[in-house]
């Protein structure tokens, strides 16, 4: 399948992308490409820092740049933020790149595995983060299978066999996918 030599990765903050990115690109020689560190990299500041001068909007400009620059690529394992499906034009172009992978997680693994960081601004500074988490989930869900190739629970199971099961899905003859 020469479109789909890239795997993009999708879902909510604390699904894993970044972490079963890396290892997926490891195993398989490919380039890894996170879209949040894409983005700190150009900018030369952290997210937050982007959040707090230019909004959640401003943020959502440099995102999409990024996105459509980096899913014109081939061969690249990216982990995209929570919130890269939100536009219409990133799905079209995720959709069409690559073999996109929604890595799923309940609001309460969402909750565990976001629960150190400090670098997620969405997060930071709400009364109730299980709420705000749900909010996200309900909205972003749909639009996160409405892309999916496949779709992956990841609740309680770990990055190395999530990264194997993406393998064993895409090593699959096609027609089995
Ligand atoms: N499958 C997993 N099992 C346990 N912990 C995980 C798993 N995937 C990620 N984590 C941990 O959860 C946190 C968030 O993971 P991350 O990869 O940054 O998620 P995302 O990029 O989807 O927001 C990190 O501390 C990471 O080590
Ligand atoms: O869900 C979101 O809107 C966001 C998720 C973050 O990425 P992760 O999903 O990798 O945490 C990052 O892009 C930014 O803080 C906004
Ligand atoms: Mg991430």
């Amino acid at each position: 399948m020469m479109s789909k030599t890239n795997i993009f990765l999708v879902g909510p903050m604390g699904a894993g992308k970044t972490t079963v990115g890396k290892r997926l690109a490891e195993t398989r020689g490919m380039e890894f490409i996170d879209s949040d560190s894409e983005i700190e990299i150009r900018t030369g500041v952290d997210i937050p820092l982007i959040f707090e001068k230019e909004g959640e909007d401003g943020f959502r400009k440099r995102e999409k740049l990024v996105i459509a620059e980096l899913a014109q690529r081939s061969h690249v394992v990216l982990a995209t933020g929570g919130g890269a499906v939100l536009d219409p034009d990133n799905r079209q172009w995720l959709a069409a790149r690559g073999l996109v992978v929604y890595l799923h997680a309940s609001v309460d693994q969402q909750l565990q595995r976001t629960a150190r960081t400090d670098h997620r601004p969405l997060l930071q500074n709400v009364p109730d983060r299980r709420a705000t988490l749900q909010r996200l989930f309900e909205m972003r869900d749909p639009l996160y299978r409405e892309i999916a190739d496949l779709v992956i629970q990841t609740d309680g199971r770990n990055a190395r066999v999530l990264a194997r099961e993406i393998e064993d899905h895409i090593d699959r003859p096609a027609t089995a996918l």
